[in-house]
């Protein structure tokens, strides 16, 4: 437990505390008045991070009956996610999720522990990203037969590809263009395009934090929206919001925008 953690307004238990996000979002709890990490936990042996001392991820359904914590912070795998969501309905703990990388059924599965606690998942924690997506809906509506192709960069430690952040975007664009229901990934060969498709590309090199970029073209023009993360303190910082507000929701399914449209009225 952090110094201060048991009279801060806001006690965090924190999954994957190893992990590079974890730790971020460790060290910006340890920034922010009122935010303490009472549970730190990680499926290897870590170091203690900012002063937390990190628990084996195998004691995290005993930490959270201890401590009682307001919210759970995961930023692991799709199948440590799922396991961690069923700890926080069981032990009546709220969760915020920015994990990547499910597949359709696995969702389901994450889900499920909504009809007990809240449970709010997003696959950016960037507030601009919450942007990039509206704008992006605006965009592909505005601009009916354009093709549109999104790339997306990442650094070489990522495991899912696309990114969790490409995947939204691109059920944004279907959503507001029913013409485009084929997701081509890369294109290699004798590889015409059709005009259903959306080309998705996904780029892996160095330490780029994260960027996505969408590209539209048609009519002898192009729009390109582009958003890049400076650093994965971006994502922290809202991740932290997103407990804050979940902390007093009732159970259910949430995304991001319910916190920043909360922040708005
Ligand atoms: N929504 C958002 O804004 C963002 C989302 N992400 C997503 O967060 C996730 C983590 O990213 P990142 O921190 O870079 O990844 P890292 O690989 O740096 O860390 C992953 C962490 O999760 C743990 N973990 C992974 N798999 C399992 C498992 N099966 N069981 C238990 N623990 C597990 C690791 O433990 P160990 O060290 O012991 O292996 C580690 O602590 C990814 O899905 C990524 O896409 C990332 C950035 C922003
Ligand atoms: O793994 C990452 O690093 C990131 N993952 C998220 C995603 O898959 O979209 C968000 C961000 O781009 C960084």
């Amino acid at each position: 437990m952090s110094g201060g953690a048991t009279d801060a307004n806001l006690r965090l238990a924190v999954t994957g505390a190893g992990g590079r996000m974890g730790r971020e979002v460790i060290e910006a709890a340890a920034d922010r008045e009122g935010v303490a990490v009472a549970v730190a936990v990680n499926r290897t042996a870590t170091e203690p991070v900012a002063g937390v001392d990190v628990d084996s991820a195998d004691r995290l359904r005993e930490l959270l009956a201890a401590e009682s914590p307001d919210v759970l912070v995961d930023f692991t795998g799709p199948e440590s996610a799922i396991a961690y969501a069923g700890a926080c309905a069981d032990a009546d703990v709220p969760m915020v999720t920015g994990t990547t990388g499910f597949a359709g059924a696995q969702l389901d599965d994450l889900r499920a522990a909504s009809d007990a606690v809240p449970v709010l998942k997003a696959s950016n924690f960037a507030r601009g990203v919450a942007a990039l997506r509206r704008a992006v809906r605006e965009a592909a509506a505005a601009l009916p037969g354009y093709d549109v192709e999104l790339t997306e960069t990442h650094h070489n430690g990522k495991r899912d590809a696309p990114s969790g952040t490409a995947k939204s975007i691109l059920d944004d664009v279907e959503s507001v263009r029913g013409d485009l229901d084929e997701r081509v990934h890369g294109r290699e060969g004798d590889a015409p395009r059709e005009a259903s498709e959306i080309g998705v590309h996904a780029r892996r090199a160095g330490d780029v934090t994260g960027e996505h970029e969408v590209m539209l073209a048609g009519n002898r023009e192009t729009l390109r929206l582009t958003h890049r993360a400076g650093d994965r303190g971006v994502f922290a910082e809202g991740a932290l919001d997103a407990a804050a507000w979940l902390a007093d929701s009732d159970p259910g399914w949430y995304g991001f925008d319910d916190v920043l449209d909360a922040g708005s009225e």
